[in-house]
């Protein structure tokens, strides 16, 4: 499978597009003609440097108005023609997109643009050229892709094809079945965007809300089977207008866009076997079994008010590593590690962000595959030194300098509490805690495509809607990734302002992750009344909120006041209920939930998201940080 990606996906000026593009392992590129006008350089230089890159120009676009024209328009139009083929053989390119044409003056009819076409056809012919045709969704007279056949196929010249783009048949609700009646040979080029599923203008939603595969809501695997099906075997090319990427970083966008063509085609072939896909084989998406341990980079009198939060939240200090300043801290099936390295990436990571989730671990069916598939998704294998006796736990690097392990028990690698841990106490009784229920991580707004495309084409995970969250100072985005049994849960926050909990989170932390982990109880009142009995102090919430409550509600009134006294927000829906209290923030915004879910209840409490927001924001100290339960954290 020859990959490509269009200059226009990656933000930068043209030389930094090309670095991003080479580094993220495509194989070719389309010259979005902007791109290359607004750079200074020869196109036979460009061509040659592009080469030197070890990418080759797939195709030059677009060619805008072209067909359908009455004189003299249309000789002109032939004209302007001749000088981009020119152009096109200076760089070193055989292939043109023309997109069909909205000027108000072309004429329409099937068979103009067909003679138009052909004799376009025979030009590009004399230079070893050849031109691809373009249904644009709001072309004048042509507007789908079964049209754009229909010319190309009345044209009939060996020069002249069809262009076939995802985002123009897919957002008309074009049937990409539709495809499969295209011979093979008559494709010229494949281009894929995705998009959010929005109700606006065709051409602004395309010119500005296009995303990669898998980060929309497009069928674009469907599509792309489809193409796969006509025996295509030319380039698969990334084509995304996007208003977040022209702002984001280009090596970052350049590999979700390698990331997400990778996957799409692993996915058109497990989807329908008959097809051939040539990409080498890997591994599926990573069958998550929860989350096996979270690691937090701390130190000293941090460290040790660290231990202090977690005592109180039932958890029992109980295992110190052989070798090295790591402290087990264990509750059900909860895992907590406290690092204190003075070297290695939990010490940079405690350096750069003070105390935070250094490491996630994620248990999984096998932990080999997934770090092999994530290879395959282009993500880097971290590694760090091993000593003699300890196991070697497979590791990638996750978004933002992130490391996610991955724990299986068919290699024994579960069995590392074991093997390189040693006990110190034996474990007490606990609060209740089960479980990890989900992860929050918090990011920029501009980051969440970046990774829930991560997780998603890493590890069976779907997403959920994206939900508003109304802080005091401003919209924080959450995004629920979950697997398919609800064992890992991770919801995406991703931030505006810095003015935000989650946004001042990221500017205390300089972006470390993890802002809060919520734990699984049976019996949520059971467990505040044992977390209370240890000293812990839950985030208060107003009274006005459980005077709502009764309001929405039909809860019986001792129930409300149990809730009010511990300070436990509820929901419930259709499917069932959720209970949930917080802890009082730590270490630059950082805290801990208790959850208990009932029913088949799946969501995360978002209606009480605002309250929790504003009840955190009154702890805030006056220069914005926020107050801790008291302790050095
Ligand atoms: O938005 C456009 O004009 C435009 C141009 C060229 C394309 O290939 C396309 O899909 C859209
Ligand atoms: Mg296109």
């Amino acid at each position: 499978m020859k990959t490509s990606i269009a200059t226009v996906s990656i933000s930068g000026n043209f030389t930094e597009k090309l670095e991003a593009i080479a580094a993220a392992g495509f194989d070719g590129i389309e010259i979005f003609e902007q791109d290359f006008i607004a750079h200074d350089g020869d196109p036979r230089e460009v061509g040659e440097m592009i080469r030197a890159m070890g990418l080759e120009i797939t195709l030059f676009q677009p060619f805008r108005d072209f067909e359908g024209l009455p004189e003299p328009l249309r000789s002109k139009a032939f004209d302007r023609a001749e000088r981009k083929f020119d152009l096109m053989q200076e760089l070193g390119t055989d292939l043109v997109l023309i997109c069909s044409s909205c000027h108000p003056q072309a004429l329409g009819g099937v068979d103009r643009a067909a003679a138009d076409l052909r004799e376009l056809g025979a030009r590009a012919a004399k230079r070893g050229l050849r031109v691809g045709y373009e249904a644009l969704a709001w072309g004048q007279h042509v507007n789908d892709h079964r049209d754009a056949w229909e010319i190309v196929r009345r044209a009939d010249h060996d020069n002249v094809g069809i262009i076939l783009d995802s985002f123009h048949t897919l957002a008309r609700g074009i049937d990409p079945e539709t495809i499969r009646r295209i011979p093979g040979d008559k494709i010229f080029f494949v281009q894929l965007a995705d998009a959010p599923a929005i109700d606006m203008d065709l051409l602004y939603w395309s010119r500005h809300f296009r995303n990669m595969p898998g980060e929309g809501d497009l069928d674009v695997a469907g599509f792309m089977r489809a193409v796969n099906a006509t025996g295509y075997a030319g380039p698969i090319s990334l084509e995304i207008f996007n208003d977040q990427f022209r702002g984001g970083r280009p090596t970052t966008i350049a590999k979700d866009g390698y990331r997400s063509l990778v996957a799409l085609m692993d996915d058109v072939r497990r989807t329908e076997a008959a097809l051939s896909v040539n990409l080498a084989t890997m591994p599926a998406r990573a069958k998550a079994e929860g989350v096996a341990f979270i690691e937090f980079a701390s130190k000293g009198s941090e460290a040790d008010a660290l231990g202090k939060l977690l005592d109180t939240l039932g958890f029992t200090h109980a295992a110190n590593h052989v070798s090295k300043n790591l402290s087990l801290w264990t509750q059900g099936d909860i895992r907590i590690v406290i690092n204190s390295e003075a070297t290695g990436h939990s010490s940079s990571a405690y350096t750069m962000h003070g105390t935070s989730v250094c490491d996630i671990g994620i248990a999984v069916d096998n932990a080999a595959q997934a770090v092999e598939r994530a290879r395959h998704l282009g993500a880097e294998p971290f590694v760090q030194p091993v000593d003699p006796g300890q196991l070697n736990i497979p590791a990638i690097r996750g978004q933002s300098g992130s490391v996610l392990h991955f724990i299986d028990e068919r290699s024994g690698l579960s069995d590392v509490w074991n093997v390189e841990f040693k006990a110190v106490a034996a474990t007490r009784s606990g609060a209740g805690l089960t479980r990890i229920d989900h992860l929050a991580q918090t990011m920029s707004y501009d980051e969440m495509l970046s990774w829930s495309l991560f997780y998603t084409t890493l590890i069976d995970m779907r997403k959920s809607v994206m939900v508003d969250v109304i802080d005091p100072d401003g919209l924080v985005r959450s995004q629920a990734l979950e697997s398919p049994d609800g064992a890992l849960r991770i919801t995406l926050n991703g931030a505006e302002t810095h003015r935000t909990m989650a946004g001042s989170f990221l500017a205390d932390s300089f972006h470390a992750s993890v802002q809060h982990i919520a734990l699984a109880t049976d019996d949520i009142f059971a467990t505040a009344d044992a977390l209370s009995a240890r000293g812990f102090q839950a985030l208060p919430i107003s009274r006005n909120y459980y005077a709502d409550l009764a309001a929405r509600f039909e809860i019986a009134q001792e129930r409300l006041e149990r809730l009010q006294a511990a300070n436990i927000l509820y929901d419930e829906d259709d499917t069932g209920a959720f209970f949930q209290f917080y802890s009082r923030p730590f270490a630059g915004g950082m805290f801990f939930e208790i959850v208990q879910r009932s029913g088949d209840y799946r969501g995360y409490g978002g209606p009480n998201a605002p309250f929790r927001i504003a009840a955190q924001k009154r702890l805030m100290r006056p220069k914005g940080m926020p107050k801790t339960s008291g302790d050095a954290i």
